[in-house]
């Protein structure tokens, strides 16, 4: 199991002076996701197994994705379980929008792409009936140091703010974005889009690489629809129990 190894987590207070409204998940697991970072098939059917009832939506990224993920992908959607394909598409329009087509076939319910206009646009013409695709607005390893050095000239929370309404206007069905901008991309964005955030840590974990943190409680605050939470489970003792924590915090 991946270990944390840096920088203690101390957490970015909820901000939104009294609780944001969450749109209506009639299961509260369906709330958190998941992310099976693991270098094997066999390794996220274990950790699967370990959870048992206490998570309903799993995540899958390169790591997995790579390494037979994909084919796991089509096996979680055919026993019930919902699948979010975290395949960050950017790519030239014609390439993402072919993308997007296929794995339109595999019965996940998400697919990433990163939010630029032109992949947008592309994911949206690629997109078959029941996938939804969410735009990745910054990520949440960055802060605005990490955004002027990779060339961009707007601090983290403009960028989100202005690629949230971007995607709005293009019609993504959801912005993946940190708890801390969520509240901001909720106004941008209105009721109808979904909101999941990463970069969430229960208090007393680390955020590893993570600069963008927060409890699950204060994301529920904040008006959220979905948590994504990788290490703080798959490397947890009892990842079960990790699981219900989170989902009892986030209900
Ligand atoms: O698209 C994502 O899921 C994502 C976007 C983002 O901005 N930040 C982010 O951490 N993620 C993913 O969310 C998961 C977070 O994992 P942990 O940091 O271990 O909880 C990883 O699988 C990341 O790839």
């Amino acid at each position: 199991m991946p270990a944390l190894t840096s920088r203690a987590f101390r957490g970015i207070a909820a901000t939104t002076p009294k609780d944001a409204p969450m749109t209506e998940i009639a299961d509260p697991r369906d709330r958190l996701i998941v992310a099976l970072d693991l270098p094997s098939v066999q390794a996220a059917e274990g950790l699967i197994d370990r959870i048992g009832d206490a998570a309903t939506f799993y995540k899958i990224g390169y790591q997995l994705g790579y390494a037979g993920g994909l084919a796991l992908a089509e096996r979680l959607a055919a026993r019930g379980l919902k699948v979010f394909l975290d395949l960050k598409l950017h790519d030239i329009g014609n390439t993402v929008e072919e993308g997007v087509r296929s794995a339109s076939g595999s019965g996940a319910t998400f697919l990433t792409v990163h939010a630029y206009p032109q992949t947008m646009r592309a994911a949206v013409r690629g997109r078959g009936a029941g996938l939804k695709i969410l735009a990745v607005t910054v990520l949440t390893s960055y802060d605005d140091a990490d955004a002027a050095e990779a060339g961009y000239g707007l601090p983290v929370a403009e960028l989100v703010a202005k690629r949230a309404a971007q995607a709005a206007e293009i019609g993504i069905d959801g912005l993946v974005c940190s708890a801390a901008e969520a509240g901001s991309v909720r106004r941008i964005v209105g009721p109808d889009r979904l909101i999941v955030t990463p970069g969430i840590r229960p208090a007393g974990t680390e955020a590893g690489d993570q600069k963008r943190v927060m409890t699950p409680g204060d994301a529920r605050k904040v008006g959220i629809d979905h948590v994504v939470v990788g290490r703080p489970i798959t490397g947890a003792a009892d990842p079960r129990a990790e699981a219900q924590a989170i989902v009892a915090e986030l209900a």
